[in-house]
């Protein structure tokens, strides 16, 4: 099966399929997946959310035997408002991956439901970039494009990759193989090959856990300014607070499954039109020390520690 009919194959769980997605693709080698998106003016009446996940539970696992089974999400009910960036953070295991992939539609519902309110595409960055060896950057970029029109060398999706390695400041390296670039070189290409599609919503699963504190802070700066820039909307998985109070509106704490509070961000909101470009003036700031510990007060309130 090509990777064009797989694509098309991929699309939000409005009215659920009990397909396993995961017999579809095992494991995402791309960091883009294309959905095709429903628009019920009904549900979404007076909000402005990109997306609503309603009494959604994922189980995974053994059979008939209810002892096996693993509920990784847990009738959990999230609106995610358009234009916003939301943090999803909580212990090991409590399901944030898994609720990331139902948004994605990458994951099917045991039951519930999660919508998808607006046309549009989405991008998924992973924690490894998953660049294609044989193709040079500026290919790897392209690609998502051509996958959408089936066209190799359309120059439109040639000069969209150049922009947008241009936007993550990698215009020197356009010509390169993926094995000539350092570790946060291969990020911000995986980053430009999300933006290349003008997603309106950007999906990162602890994307930069694997680089050093320098490099992370510096990729988190480059996503606020390209979020700047065209409002997208945002769902990130992280386990590092700082990391989630310097880049989020809002943090959604999980636990078990289960939402166990959803905190506004007053850090990034008092921030958010303002031109702070440095996260490490945000970090000195008595606001997000503040807010630090009301988020760790939660995350332990929730694991019961
Ligand atoms: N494909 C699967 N099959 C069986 N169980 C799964 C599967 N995917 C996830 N789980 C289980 O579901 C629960 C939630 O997993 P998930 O990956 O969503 O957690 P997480 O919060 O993202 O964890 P981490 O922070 O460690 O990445 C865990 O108990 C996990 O073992």
């Amino acid at each position: 099966m090509s990777w064009e009919t797989r694509f098309r194959l991929l699309r939000t769980s409005d009215s659920i399929e009990s397909s396993r997605r995961d017999d579809i693709l095992p494991t995402p080698p791309l960091s883009t997946v294309v959905l095709k998106s429903t628009s019920n003016p009904e549900t979404n009446a007076g909000t402005e959310n990109a997306v609503t996940v309603r009494h959604a539970t994922v189980e995974f696992g053994g059979g008939r035997r209810s002892r096996d089974r693993v509920k990784a999400i847990d009738n959990v009910d999230i609106p995610i408002r358009a234009g916003e960036r939301l943090a999803l953070v909580g212990q090991s295991g409590c399901g944030k991956t898994t609720l990331l992939r139902v948004v994605a539609g990458l994951q099917s519902l045991t039951s519930g439901q999660c919508e998808h309110h607006n046309p549009g595409s989405t991008s998924f960055v992973f924690q490894q970039p998953a660049l294609l060896p044989w193709r040079r950057v500026i290919r790897n970029v392209q690609l998502p494009l051509e996958l959408q029109s089936g066209n190799h060398n359309a120059v439109s999706a040639r000069d969209a990759a150049t922009a947008a390695l241009k936007e993550v400041e990698l215009s020197d390296a356009t010509r390169r193989f993926p094995y000539q670039l350092s570790g946060g070189m291969k990020m911000r290409v995986s980053i430009a090959r999300a933006l290349v599609t003008r997603p309106d919503l950007l999906l990162l699963d602890e994307p930069f856990a694997a680089l050093d504190d320098l490099l992370r802070t510096q990729l988190g700066e480059l996503v606020t300014r390209l979020w700047r820039a065209h409002r997208f909307t945002v769902v990130m998985v992280t386990h590092n607070i700082s990391e989630a109070i310097a880049l989020s509106d809002r943090i959604c704490v999980m636990h078990d499954g289960r939402i166990s509070s959803v905190l506004e961000n007053p850090v990034t909101q008092s921030q958010r039109d303002a031109s702070v470009e440095r996260s490490e003036d945000v970090r000195r700031t008595p606001e997000f020390a503040e807010f630090y510990g009301v988020v760790s007060d939660q995350l332990r309130e929730a694991a019961g520690t």
